[in-house]
């Protein structure tokens, strides 16, 4: 079904510019539910702590692209679908091989999908087709990340696990061990807190793409694209660099001095929506607290700290949720290029479950502009 756009279109000179699309409600959603004011984020009405402490990532999946939970036969059936979609085809698997390793693993990704996307002949675009397409990519994207990585760092690849949930078999095929509890626990919690949030950078550009009539891998392709930049995914790629440039506690109040002297903007803080705190950081910082324990790292979470206090009480500007997660991501194992596909691996439950609301109601998105360049003129 299509519809009409309902709004008047505004006469010439009667508009106003809204930068950035900044508190422009472009279409509705029953995805999620960010809530500023409440500081809340609902996923289909439920929310996001309660699914991060008692739900599998695969019932979140379920959740978001069908809107209740699964039943237990429901879930069944998705863990046997998603444990059998797991392999990559060789294709894929030679494409990934052939990349340059200098390559950003972001890169790799968004060309694996594209791969991925070619080989899928199928030019059906029903609600089920798209359902099946992003079962597959989320199933997938794990294996792309995982021996993305190895290669890197001159492993072979460790082949999936169908005795393995989902987040437990990403923890398999990156590290070729059976995962600690307490890393695995934390990087489900991970996991869901990244799976999905309303009308974000990446997750609007899947839906422009989509609102086009695109395939959705094209869509996916184009979010991963978004998400790479430091203002959006890449920050969690970024804390972690900041936090080693800042090197110890004792550093902080002195590098952070310096840096918004230059008027650098210091990664992992701030939101364009929540202007009173992220949602989704205090669960996630419980998680990087039970890392610490566990590994032993205070000196991370004493210049994490540092870097929080000066930042609030120099700006007000609070952490997201790109600030813990960096750090839990380090101390979980991952090198911090893989960060930024972590999360895109997560994100994919939110990007598909976007992609099949806009197709299932489109309209074509396609904003004005107000034209600020030379009047007519002739050579
Ligand atoms: C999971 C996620 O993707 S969450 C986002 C992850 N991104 C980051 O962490 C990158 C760092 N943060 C930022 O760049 C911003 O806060 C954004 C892009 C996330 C949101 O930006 P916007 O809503 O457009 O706000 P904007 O950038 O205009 O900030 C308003 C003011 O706060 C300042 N500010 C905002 N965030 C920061 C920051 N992290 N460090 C320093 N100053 C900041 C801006 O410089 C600006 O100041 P000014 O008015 O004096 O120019
Ligand atoms: O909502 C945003 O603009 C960015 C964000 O926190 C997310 O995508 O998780």
């Amino acid at each position: 079904m299509t519809s009409t756009p309902t709004e008047p279109r505004p006469a010439a000179g009667e508009h106003r510019v809204a930068r950035g699309l900044a508190g422009v409600v472009v279409d509705t959603t029953a995805v999620s539910h960010v809530d500023p004011a409440s500081n809340s984020l609902l996923y289909r009405g439920y929310p996001v702590q309660e699914l991060a402490r008692d739900c599998a990532v695969e019932e979140v999946a379920w959740l978001l692209w069908h809107g209740e939970l699964p039943d237990p036969a429901e879930l069944e059936g998705l863990a046997h679908l998603e444990r059998s979609e797991r392999f990559l085809s060789p294709l894929v698997e030679a494409t990934v091989d052939a990349l340059p390793r200098s390559a950003h693993p972001m890169d790799v990704l968004r060309t694996a999908v594209s791969v991925i996307g070619s080989e899928d002949a199928g030019r059906d675009s029903s609600a089920e087709a798209d359902l099946a397409r992003s079962v597959r990519l989320f199933a997938q994207l794990p294996t792309v990340v995982a021996r993305d990585r190895r290669r890197r760092l001159g492993l072979g690849p460790v082949p999936p696990r169908d005795d393995l949930d989902h987040a437990a078999n990403l923890l398999w095929m990156t590290f070729g061990e059976a995962p600690d509890p307490v890393v695995h626990d934390a990087f489900q919690v991970s996991m869901v807190l990244y799976a999905e949030h309303s009308f974000n950078a990446s997750t609007f550009t899947a839906r422009v793409v989509t609102s086009t009539l695109s395939d959705l891998y094209s869509s996916v392709v184009a979010a991963i694209g978004a998400l790479k930049g430091p203002l959006h995914g890449g920050a969690n790629e970024a804390v972690m660099e900041t936090l080693a440039e800042i090197g110890s506690a004792a550093g902080t109040e002195e590098w952070l001095e310096r840096a918004l002297g230059e008027r650098r903007k210091i990664m992992g803080f701030g939101h364009r929506v929540y202007k009173h705190g992220d949602s989704r950081v205090p669960t996630m910082r419980e998680a990087l607290d039970r890392l610490v324990e566990h590994t032993g790292r205070q000196d991370l979470l004493e210049r994490y700290e540092a870097l929080e206090r000066g930042m609030t009480a120099r700006t007000g500007i609070l952490p997201n949720l790109d600030y813990p997660a960096g750090p839990a991501y380090h101390l979980m194992g991952f090198e911090t290029e893989t960060f930024t596909p972590l999360f895109a691996v997560s994100r994919i439950m939110g990007w598909t479950a976007h992609v099949l609301e806009q197709r299932a109601d489109n309209a074509l998105i396609r904003p004005l502009s107000e034209y600020v360049g030379p009047g007519e003129r002739h050579r």
